[in-house]
């Protein structure tokens, strides 16, 4: 059994939390218990709770203004939640995959370049320092002077993402989709234990994001790591996923993909595209799952899909 690391509470104005008593930790990699979040007095996230395991893909859903990229940064430990508790498994490694690439797109870099660049091997920095740390890095690797091309792994990283031809490509050269392969094998390079995705196919159109979502879920399966991500595209999300969370500032459901589009909370904040995206995710298979995500048996009058 796992012990995981806990990295919270933060105490708040709301107090302490205490952690939930029988959690089962086996292949837990991160758990976010009870968050609560507030800005200018408003609620950005209420009572949010999220258990992610090794080899799971836990996809947030949710409406503009939602809070899901407040939530990734907190589970990224980049934002301090007022309260709740934040639990990561020992020695976690985390790859992050942010929305947008993460430097001047006039900086005359190479693929090589940007995955040698010191700042590939760790996270952003938290809110308050964000500034320094973007650029320190940066200073740092062009006050050396030094340029380094193919350090060892970054090309078995472009190549696990099926873009080892784009090494020495400018990196403003790049399409969304290739901006997106470089920035996976960016996080590859950290050798993750969880992989963290902000909406990982903005910019990228449909046949790419259903490719991007298959190399996600082959890298799960080559790498045996979590994922967590952020996604507008539905209709992906219900066949890429094990877990959905569909967030609006609270948790309205969470559970098995197909469980989560038949809630009326899901169908509510969605509307006519959560129809038309269930039906793209339907399949025939010999159970269905309850609203907590459990498989039941199919019996002779079972019509789910
Ligand atoms: N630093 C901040 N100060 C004030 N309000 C903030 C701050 N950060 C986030 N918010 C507010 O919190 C809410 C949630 O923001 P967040 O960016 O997490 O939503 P989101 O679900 O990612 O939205 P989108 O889908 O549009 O990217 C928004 O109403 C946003 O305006």
């Amino acid at each position: 059994m796992t012990v995981l690391r806990v990295l919270g509470p933060v105490g708040g104005p709301t107090g302490r939390v205490s952690a939930p008593e029988s959690v089962d930790t086996r292949d837990l990699l991160l758990s976010l218990h009870d968050i609560g979040l507030k800005r200018d007095e408003r609620v950005v996230l209420d009572s949010v709770s999220l258990d992610l395991r090794r080899g799971e893909i836990l996809t947030v859903i949710g409406p503009n203004g939602a809070g899901k990229t407040c939530l990734i940064r907190i589970a990224l430990g980049l934002l301090a939640p007022d309260r709740g508790l934040r639990r990561l498994a020992p020695g976690l490694r985390i790859g992050y995959v942010p929305q947008k690439f993460p430097i001047n797109p006039y900086l005359p870099l190479t693929v090589a370049d940007f995955l040698a660049l010191p700042g590939a091997l760790a996270l952003p920095a938290p809110d308050r320092a964000a500034g320094t740390g973007a650029n320190a890095p940066r200073a740092r690797w062009w006050r050396g002077g030094q340029r380094r091309h193919a350090q060892p792994g970054i090309l078995a990283a472009l190549a696990e993402v099926g873009a080892e031809h784009l090494l020495m490509q400018p990196v403003q050269a790049l399409s969304g989709g290739e901006q997106q392969r470089v920035l996976l094998a960016r996080a590859l390079l950290r050798q993750p234990d969880l992989l963290v995705l902000d909406e990982p196919v903005q910019g990228v159109d449909l046949a790419g994001q259903a490719e991007l979502y298959a190399l996600i879920r082959d890298l799960r399966d080559r790498h045996g790591c979590g994922v967590l991500m952020v996604s507008h595209d539905l209709h992906v999300v219900m066949a890429a996923a094990d877990q959905v969370l569909c967030l609006n500032r609270h948790v309205c459901c969470t559970g098995h993909p197909e469980a989560v589009s038949q809630h009326p909370e899901y169908q509510r904040l969605f509307g006519l595209r959560a129809s038309s995206d269930l039906a793209i995710y339907t399949h025939h298979h010999d159970h269905h799952h309850t609203l907590h995500g459990d498989a039941a048996r199919c019996g002779k009058d079972c019509h789910h899909d």
